[in-house]
C-alpha cells in the first residue's frame, strides 16, 4: 500500500504525557471527520481543527510508495543516532492509512511509535503509545490506550463515561480558538477550572505553540 503524507518533520512532541520528547512527526493526508476545506468546517463533525492536512505539499510530504520508503523518510528526518528513536503518526486521521507493514517497518528501524487518533477507527496495540482524542458527535470505538486527550470545552462531550474507558492517563487540552485570543483565554480558564474540580484529569498544553516549534 502507498501512503499520502501532508508533511514530515523533526520537532519536540508538544502535547500530552510525552511532551518535550524529540520526535519525528508524520502527518497523514485526510480525515474522516472533516474534509479540511474551510467551506466545509461549519458542517463538519469536527469543527475546531487547528491543522492543515489537505494534500501532500508540506515540508517532507508526498506519496510514499510502500512502508520501506516511508520508514526511510522517517529515518532521514531523525538524522544521526540510533538512541530513543520516536515517531508520532498524526494527521488528519492516521488510522485511515496506518497498517501492519508500516508499523513493522518503523519498529525494524528502531522507532518507538506513538499515534494521535480521533478514536473512530480501531488502533492496533502493536503501536507503543496510543493517544485518543474523542470528538463529540462521533463514535469513539477505540476505548483503550495510553492517554485520552480531550479538547476542552466541547459541547455534548460525555467525559464522565470516558472515565470508565481503559486509559492510563486523562488529559484535558484547552481548545485553541485559532486567532480569537479572548476565546482561547476563556477555553484555558475553563480547562483549569475543570481540572481543579476533577483531579483524575491533568492539563495538557500545546507547548510547541508556546515555544514556536512546528
Ligand atoms: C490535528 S489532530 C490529528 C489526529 C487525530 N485526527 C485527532 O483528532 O486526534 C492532533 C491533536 O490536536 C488536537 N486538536 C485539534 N485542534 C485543536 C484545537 N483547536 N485546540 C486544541 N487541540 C486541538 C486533536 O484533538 C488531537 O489531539
Ligand atoms: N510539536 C507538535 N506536537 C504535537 N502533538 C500533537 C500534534 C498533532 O498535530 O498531532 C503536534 C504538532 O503538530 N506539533
Ligand atoms: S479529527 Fe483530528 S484531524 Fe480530523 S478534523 Fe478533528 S482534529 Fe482535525
Ligand atoms: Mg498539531
Amino acid at each position: 500500500m502507498s501512503y499520502a503524507v501532508k508533511e514530515m518533520f523533526l520537532t519536540l512532541q508538544g502535547e500530552g504525557v510525552q511532551a518535550g520528547r524529540r520526535a519525528v512527526f508524520a502527518r497523514f493526508t485526510g480525515c474522516n471527520l472533516w474534509s479540511g476545506l474551510e467551506k466545509d468546517r461549519a458542517t463538519a463533525v469536527c469543527q475546531f481543527c487547528d491543522t492543515d492536512f489537505v494534500g501532500m505539499d508540506g515540508e517532507g510530504g508526498g506519496r510514499f510508495q510502500d512502508a520501506k520508503a516511508f520508514a526511510e523518510a522517517v529515518i532521514a528526518q531523525w538524522g544521526r543516532g540510533e538512541d530513543s528513536r520516536f515517531v508520532v503518526l498524526t494527521g488528519g486521521e492516521p488510522m485511515l492509512q496506518v497498517d501492519d507493514a508500516l508499523i513493522d517497518a518503523l519498529h525494524n528501524a528502531g522507532f518507538e511509535i506513538a499515534i494521535e487518533s480521533n478514536g473512530t477507527l480501531a488502533v492496533p496495540r502493536s503501536i507503543d503509545w496510543i493517544c485518543i482524542s474523542p470528538k463529540a458527535g462521533s463514535e469513539t470505538v477505540q476505548r483503550s490506550g495510553d492517554e485520552l486527550k480531550l479538547v476542552w470545552p466541547q459541547r455534548n462531550s460525555d467525559w464522565k463515561t470516558m472515565q470508565d474507558w481503559d486509559f492510563r492517563n486523562h488529559l484535558l487540552q484547552p481548545m485553541d480558538a485559532r486567532g480569537d485570543q479572548a476565546a482561547s483565554d476563556a477555553n484555558l480558564a475553563a480547562a483549569i477550572a475543570f481540572v481543579q474540580a476533577n483531579p483524575k484529569w491533568r492539563l495538557s498544553l500545546q507547548t510547541h505553540k508556546i515555544l514556536g516549534l512546528a
